[in-house]
């Protein structure tokens, strides 16, 4: 065979079995060839990424080479998820030669390869008034005077909401928006989302206007590109993915019904409509594969979740064999009361468990974050011998201004990186968009980088302090860079070059400045104890930020080591993907001191309800009643005393799955349970620790049905 290596370093693995269910096996083993796309549609915990890294596993122990498979997901966390889990069934070294990253952060490396970066962050065209106005009109705005387009920008009209309703409800006038670029500096820093859909619409334009040979084989090399968390791939995304695995195997796999970023601008009712037919007519092989039993739930739970989405479809056959135990619903009327509750049931569960039940097993998951702040400083104030840690599933401050500090960092390392004094000098009073753009221009003329000529050439002194060049060179001169304290000080130095505390309006911002040097201190000093022979942690932490642990507190946590664990509370948007034996889904509706009322919409519900293995709380406040959980008295829901948050489900969106589907029958209610902390039911409590005890002894009850072997196997060390 062609990778003869690859068979040669695979001498040293042990040949292991994959265990898995006829579905997931189709979707191993199914061929890669060239121009071929693999649907995996997968429920709740049907074991959507457990099966993407078998097929990587499946497709390596059939001779192709690491670098050959691309792996692409959504979110830093879910990268993380997923190399984790490859790591449990390859061999460590192995499965860290596969490329597994965010679709931004190759889009990026695409983007900078061809110094496309120049462009992004500069004015090019004045938007067409036509285009404007058909933004405007999509927004139901007035529209402009043809005369005054000239100057017309979106960047002061338009906020974050806005440009996200463009891109759902019409991504082709989105793109048209992108096309333009009317995206001046300071509309960078305002529309985050709109820069990282830049930077996409760049990549994929590269692509386009460039063929095999002009494209860096960095780019074309790999032979089958895998997308997990499909579902929350935006078009600007699908339209990057499409041109990439081209005369490729694509393998996607997702669940529509989780998907939570649709006010994010995710399309998942598009991107089915665009690749299933872009697939089909050009007369492309195309397999769906249905995962149709899950691993997470027995019955109950999933018979609530499927009221939670409002759906009489359900695409998951089997559930789990455990003692089933009911799902409790159980109201409050303030959120003291609430918090109340659920101290009382952990820590009643907890120690009345022989040790069985751990802090580990339970999360508490709300919309809000607010929330979750206030129900860990309840939680610790009454527990305080079970750790309670907060999880924060997205790194905020990458979304904030805070993010210019690493721009300041780049500095740090090297006075010389352009782009990164470009964006700082732009920082300084009295200096605008013009005049950044004239120093560029001509340090690119004098052949100069931009620090050299601003140090050399007298000629902006008056506006620009050359001090601050003096100064800078100082800075990086003398910082350790091994040293965690140094490194801080040298930071807290530039950001004061630059005004940048300055610019940090609000009370808020300096609180997140504060706590963003605090835990970048305590990273590099976790990161001195980790990877002791790391010299040069500046530049360590910039090649690794993006995709990497560092700054994100759950990494912190992992050297705590609670020999117990700790109760996770978290929102459900980070929640997602992970999943817990016992799971409180705080209540929704405001109480009277949290006056701002959130919506929640039946994905979210549904992804929250599906987290629980064996308990579910899902906790309601007293006056919100939910049909299909709470009701199916008709007359009720007539006179509108009962909420629908119900959208569009996945079987909606691809109706042929009917056929396969079963029934779920709404006008049953799901059976409830009294909290047992309340009333001390023992039976409940009986299942809890037969199911976790049994698991524990019976190697995760893993019943293979079955067994890929014989020909194909994949690897583990020996
Ligand atoms: N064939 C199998 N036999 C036993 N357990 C399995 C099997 N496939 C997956 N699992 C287990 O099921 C659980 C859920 O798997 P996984 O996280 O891959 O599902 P998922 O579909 O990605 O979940 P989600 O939809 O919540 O993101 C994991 O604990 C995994 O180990």
């Amino acid at each position: 065979m062609e990778n003869q290596n690859t068979e040669e370093d695979l001498s040293n693995f042990k040949e292991v079995d994959i265990i898995c269910t006829e579905p997931q096996k189709n979707a191993i083993t199914a061929d890669s060839k060239p121009n071929s796309l693999i649907n995996i549609i997968s429920g709740p915990g049907t074991g959507k990424t457990t099966t993407l890294c078998n097929r990587v596993a499946y497709l390596i122990s059939t001779g192709m080479k690491p670098n050959d498979i691309l792996v692409f997901s959504l979110t830093n966390q879910s990268v993380k998820d997923f190399k984790k889990t490859l790591c449990k069934i390859l061999d460590e070294n192995l499965a860290n030669e596969i490329n597994v990253t965010t679709i931004h952060s190759f889009a990026n490396k695409i983007v900078k390869t061809n110094s496309l970066y120049w462009e992004i962050i500069r004015d090019k065209k004045t938007i067409d008034s036509k285009i404007l106005n058909s933004i405007l009109q999509e927004l139901s705005l007035n529209p402009v005077n043809s005369d005054t387009s000239k100057n017309q920008t979106l960047q002061t009209k338009l906020t974050t909401n806005e440009i996200n309703k463009i891109k759902i409800n019409n991504p082709g006038l989105y793109k048209k928006y992108l096309n333009y670029e009317e995206l001046g500096l300071s509309s960078l820093l305002k529309h985050t989302n709109v820069v990282y859909d830049k930077l996409i619409y760049e990549a994929t334009q590269f692509l386009i206007m460039n063929t095999e040979e002009t494209i860096p084989s960095f780019i074309t090399n790999y032979k089958e590109i895998i997308v997990d968390e499909f579902q929350d791939i935006s078009a600007v995304l699908l339209d990057f993915i499409l041109e990439l695995s081209k005369n490729k195997q694509l393998t996607i796999a997702g669940d529509i019904d989780q998907s939570l970023y649709v006010f994010n601008g995710a399309t998942p009712d598009s991107n089915i409509k665009k690749i299933i037919p872009h697939y089909e007519q050009q007369g492309y092989n195309l397999t769906e594969i249905v995962l149709d039993e899950t691993f997470r739930f027995s019955k109950n739970i999933h018979k609530f979740s499927l009221n939670l989405l409002g759906t009489e479809y359900s695409l998951i056959e089997k559930t789990v064999d455990e003692e089933p135990i009911n799902v409790v619903r159980e109201q409050f009327e303030n959120n003291i009361d609430e918090f109340e509750f659920v101290c009382n049931e952990i820590s009643y569960l907890i120690n009345n468990s022989n040790g069985i039940i751990k802090p580990k097993n339970f999360a508490v998951l709300s919309i809000r974050n607010d929330v979750l702040d206030d129900f860990k400083q309840y939680f610790e104030n009454k527990n305080s011998e079970i750790k309670i840690k907060r999880i924060m599933g997205t790194q905020k401050w990458l979304e904030t201004k805070i993010s210019t500090l690493v721009t300041l960092m780049k500095i740090l390392d090297d006075p010389h990186d352009d782009p990164s004094l470009f964006v700082a000098i732009s920082l300084l009073d009295r200096v605008g968009h013009k005049l950044t753009m004239k120093i560029k221009q001509e340090s690119e003329e004098s052949g100069q980088s931009i620090f050299d000529y601003l140090m050399e050439s007298k000629k902006f002194n008056k506006i620009i302090d050359p001090e601050i060049f003096v100064k800078i060179n100082n800075l990086t001169n003398t910082i350790d860079r091994s040293d965690p304290g140094s490194i801080i000080v040298a930071l807290t130095e530039i950001s004061k070059i630059f005004n940048f505390t300055k610019q940090l309006k609000t009370k808020d911002s300096h609180i997140q400045f504060d706590s963003f040097l605090k835990n970048l201190y305590e990273s590099f000093k976790l990161l001195k104890t980790t990877h002791p022979e790391e010299t040069d942690l500046i530049s360590y932490f910039l090649s690794n930020y993006q995709s990497d642990f560092l700054l994100n507190d759950s990494f912190l946590d992992e050297s705590l080591n609670y020999s117990d664990g700790y109760v996770t509370a978290m929102t459900i948007h980070g929640s997602k993907g992970l999943e817990w034996d016992i799971v409180f889904v705080l209540s929704t509706v405001s109480f009277e001191n949290n006056i701002v009322p959130i919506s929640i919409n039946a994905r979210t519900n549904y992804v929250a309800g599906t987290r629980a293995k064996y308990l579910l709380y899902f906790n309601k406040y007293a006056s919100d009643k939910t049909m299909f959980i709470d009701t199916t008295n008709s007359i009720d829901i007539k006179n509108n005393l009962f909420k629908t948050y119900y959208e569009k489900t996945m079987i909606d969106y691809i109706p042929k799955l009917k056929e396969i589907a079963l029934p779920n029958d709404l006008k049953k209610l799901p059976i409830y349970s009294k909290p047992m902390g309340i009333t001390k039911n023992d039976a409940h409590m009986k299942s809890l620790l037969f199911n976790i005890s049994k698991r524990k002894n019976d190697n995760d009850l893993i019943k293979p049905t079955v067994i890929i072997n014989g020909i194909k196997k994949l690897y583990r060390k020996v």
